[in-house]
């Protein structure tokens, strides 16, 4: 024997019947079968309002009922075939004359009482299974529809009656035999009390009928057939790839449905869990679909997480005091208070310190569980035993649910590494010591965020989605968008990382787009996108509150780097290419640096010095290992490398630094290569990483450019340039008659940092260096003689944008 029930959007229509029919007939042949079946999708609702409009003295109920009636003749019309048709509408005529000589006794006496209630909604069950039983039977199966009235006994508390299991058993085993029919009928959600009045059996009514029609007959299955392929690793509507979970054992699917996964309501299927009885979840419009098979062992798991549940609209009541510590009795004084007002206690947590009772309730009962608690508590509160109870609304429980937790050491810590890295900030934990369930309690803006963290750091088939916000699309930003594009398969395929880009914007327009932008066609998204308005699109950072968020900064913007403190203080991490953050005041930087930290954000800079070459990495690592930076020498700007390279009087010195702009060597503005600035700045930089607490001011810059060549604009610059060729020319004549090259060297060494132009021979470490290639030779504790030397292009778009996507890969993938 095996038991089915179709839910209300199983039987909604003509059409969905019929495939759940589909469904009944392959059931059948495999033997006998018990269909339980809820009312027509709305139809309960539609009821309860016409009799509550009759019982208003509102006319309309009698356009309520005719609708009803009407839906449920066109469904039959629909459904069964013509020569079946006239037996089951006249039973629905039938029925619905019923129904409306009830309303009318209600409108005529203003009153609704929790029994005829009752009795109204029975309606609902009694057609929808009547007209299935007439299409089963045309269907040519032998089929019987039984009243469940007559198998049901429960007692007389209408609204939510409560099963008579020795009653019911007995009177479902006289009726149900399994020789006589293929398929059993029966609705679902209605039952009657010893007296032959309807009840209905409340809250998840017609599975808990499922469930007793299952139990008393020893099923071998019940299968819950719904709109749904199953119970789900996380809850659809917030995550995306959420997946349905094929087997789960029934203590994982009660705290799965409890924390809710709406698929089920844990005490119906009471029935069948002390049976063992598997209980199966399918879906009726993929009936091909394995849904879910829920048993009383917990399956083979691959997954220490079986899944991920939520329950919103939370209030958490903290009852605090010193008063409390060592005292029996609080705790059941505050818990009674709450029972008392009959309200449901969510999650309980007592730190050890007993200090402090934290209980999580439904946001709607908090109002009336502070007074009742208050009032409970007032001696204690009047002599400062304890504080008045403190309510925090707007927060939500997000818990992982899975048998195998147990098993597993560290669950918890890669559950709160995981919330903790994208600053969603954990109000309440509670574990019990089965381990089946780690409740934390959260801010509800942070649910789909957190669930979505959880869900990737959980289960393995899972992509890490990675949300970046691009600013500045220049030279660089260009190219990394088009590294991107090219990357993206492979990330998702070898790194499992998957990278959309958010936001791009640059000084005149933003694009944003939650569903990430195509980066085949961002130029033009951009194009049409919003003016720029840098503090709207951090706000809009912000607001969105996306996990593992990257704010990429490729602009060489004062401005856009002010806005790092703010998003690091949302745990969206900061990957600068830009170099002002970093050498601005020193409190500034070991601000951001302490800000990352502090909210578990990465702030990577890494082509802040050398573009793509691995120069801070390298530092930070030799640092990381004990080492001592006792001297740092280098050549640092690819412009001035590239000029004094190519400069030999044949062409102007102004034309040659053209070309290194137009090559995209220079800085956005040149002049701050030519001036050492952006040397000075790298220098700087290379120094606070390696320990040293120092300013801009502190270093000295021997610049070779004529003071009139800063004086004006860019255009003005070039044209001083010109201005002084003659210098500029003697500055290489000079070196070249020596037989030298002209180098633009930085110095770091005894905490004191100097930029400035040498004349280097061939002897030099530096004689050499081609084009626009950077090299620093860090002297250390460890490399006394022989310096750690890092060397290679030091700038050039593509090689920068290569050194924002490792910084970017690295802030993801933490
Ligand atoms: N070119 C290189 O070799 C190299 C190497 C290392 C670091 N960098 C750094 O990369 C950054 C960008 O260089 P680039 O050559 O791509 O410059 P670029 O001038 O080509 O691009 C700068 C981009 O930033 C945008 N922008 C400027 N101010 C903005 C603001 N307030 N808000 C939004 N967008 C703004 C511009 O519109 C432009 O899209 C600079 O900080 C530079 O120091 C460049
Ligand atoms: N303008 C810079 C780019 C790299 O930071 C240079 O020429 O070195």
């Amino acid at each position: 024997m095996q038991v089915l029930k179709f839910g209300g959007t199983s039987v909604a229509n003509a059409e969905n019947i019929n495939k759940a029919i589909d469904i009944i007939a392959t059931a059948a042949q495999r033997g006998p079968t018990i269909v339980i079946v809820s009312a027509l999708g709305g139809v309960t609702d539609a009821l309860i309002e016409a009799s509550q409009r009759a019982a208003a003295g509102d006319e309309t109920y009698r356009e309520h009922l005719q609708a009803i009636e009407q839906r449920h003749l066109d469904t039959v019309k629909a459904l069964v075939p013509v020569a079946n048709q006239s037996a089951v509408l006249s039973a629905i005529k039938r029925r619905c004359n019923e129904l409306d000589a009830i309303c009318d006794s209600v409108f005529a006496l203003g009153e609704l009482s929790p029994r005829t209630q009752d009795r109204v909604m029975s309606f609902g069950e009694l057609m929808s299974s009547q007209m299935v039983a007439a299409r089963v039977q045309a269907a040519s199966l032998r089929c019987q529809w039984l009243d469940s009235r007559e198998l049901i006994r429960t007692n007389s508390r209408f609204g939510a009656a409560e099963v008579d299991f020795a009653v019911t058993n007995q009177q479902i085993k006289n009726l149900i035999t399994e020789s006589e029919q293929q398929v059993y009928l029966v609705p679902g959600f209605i039952a009657a009390d010893a007296q032959g009045a309807t009840t209905t059996l409340g809250r998840g009514g017609s599975d808990y009928s499922a469930a007793i029609f299952a139990g008393a007959v020893h099923a071998d299955v019940l299968e819950i057939w719904t709109d749904v392929s199953g119970m789900m690793t996380a809850d659809p509507r917030l995550v995306t790839s959420a997946k349905a979970i094929p087997h789960i054992s029934y203590k994982e699917a009660m705290e799965l449905s409890h924390f809710g996964a709406k698929v089920l309501y844990p005490p119906t299927i009471q029935p069948v869990m002390q049976l063992g009885i598997p209980l199966w979840i399918k879906n009726t419009f993929a009936p091909a679909d394995h849904g879910t098979l829920i048993e009383v062992d917990s399956p083979p798991n691959h997954t220490i997480v079986r899944g991920i549940s939520s329950i919103g609209s939370i209030a958490l009541l903290n009852l605090e005091g010193s008063g409390m510590v060592g005292i029996p009795g609080f705790s059941k004084r505050l818990f009674g208070a709450l029972a008392q007002e009959r309200i449901n206690v969510i999650l309980i947590t007592q730190s050890s310190s007993e200090h402090s009772i934290s209980v999580a309730v439904s946001s709607t009962d908090a109002p009336r569980a502070k007074t009742a608690v208050d009032e409970e508590f007032a001696y204690e509160i009047a002599s400062n035993k304890v504080e008045p109870l403190r309510l925090e609304t707007g927060l939500a429980i997000v818990a992982l649910v899975g048998e195998n937790m147990k098993d597993h050491p560290g669950v918890s810590g890669r559950m709160f590494g995981a919330l903790g890295h994208n600053g969603v900030n954990i109000r309440a934990i509670a574990q019990g010591s089965s381990e089946k369930n780690i409740s934390t309690v959260i801010q509800s803006h942070d649910v789909r965020k957190a669930i979505n963290v959880l869900h990737e750091a959980f289960f393995q088939t899972e992509y890490k989605q990675v949300n970046l916000f691009i600013v500045g699309a220049g030279n660089v930003g260009s190219k990394l968008l088009g590294q991107l594009a090219q990357q993206q398969d492979y990330l998702l395929e070898k790194l499992r990382l998957q990278l959309r880009v958010i936001a791009v914007a640059n000084s005149k327009k933003y694009v944003i787009n939650d569903e990430g932008l195509d980066l085949n066609t961002w130029q033009e998204e951009l194009q049409e996108g919003e003016p720029m308005e840098l503090t709207q699109l951090v706000a809009n950072i912000q607001a969105r509150n996306l996990r593992n968020a990257v704010f990429v900064d490729i602009t060489a913007s004062a401005q856009v780097a002010e806005c790092y403190a703010a998003l690091l203080e949302k745990s969206i991490s900061v990957v600068a290419c830009n170099k002002v953050a970093c050498s601005s005041a020193y409190a500034n930087y070991a601000n951001l640096k302490s800000l990352a930290r502090e909210f578990n954000a990465n702030f990577l800079f890494e082509t802040n010095v050398g573009a793509g070459l691995p120069i801070i990495g390298t530092l930070n690592d030799l640092l990381r290992s004990g080492d001592v930076v006792n001297r740092i020498q280098a050549v640092l700007s690819g412009t001035l490398n590239y000029v004094f390279n190519h400069y030999d009087g044949t062409s102007s010195f102004a034309s040659v630094v053209q070309r290194a702009q137009d090559e995209g060597y220079t800085e956005p503005d040149p002049r701050l290569d030519l001036s050492g600035t952006d040397v000075m700045r790298k220098i700087l930089i290379l120094a606070r990483e390696a320990g040293v607490v120092m300013e801009m001011d502190d270093i000295t810059n021997d610049s070779f450019l004529p003071a009139s060549c800063m004086e004006g604009d860019v255009a003005a610059f070039y044209e001083q340039l010109a201005v002084h060729e003659a210098h500029f020319r003697q500055l290489y004549e000079q070196a070249a008659a020596a037989g030298k090259k002209l180098k633009f060297v930085a110095r770091y060494e005894n905490d004191k940092a100097a930029v400035g132009l040498q004349q280097v021979g061939p002897e030099h470490d530096f004689f050499t260096l081609q084009g626009k290639d950077n090299v620093v030779l860090f002297y250390t504790n460890r490399y006394v003689e022989q310096p750690l030397v890092v060397k290679g292009a030091g700038a050039g778009a593509d090689v920068t944008a290569s050194g924002v996507f490792a910084d970017m890969i690295r802030a993801a993938r933490v």
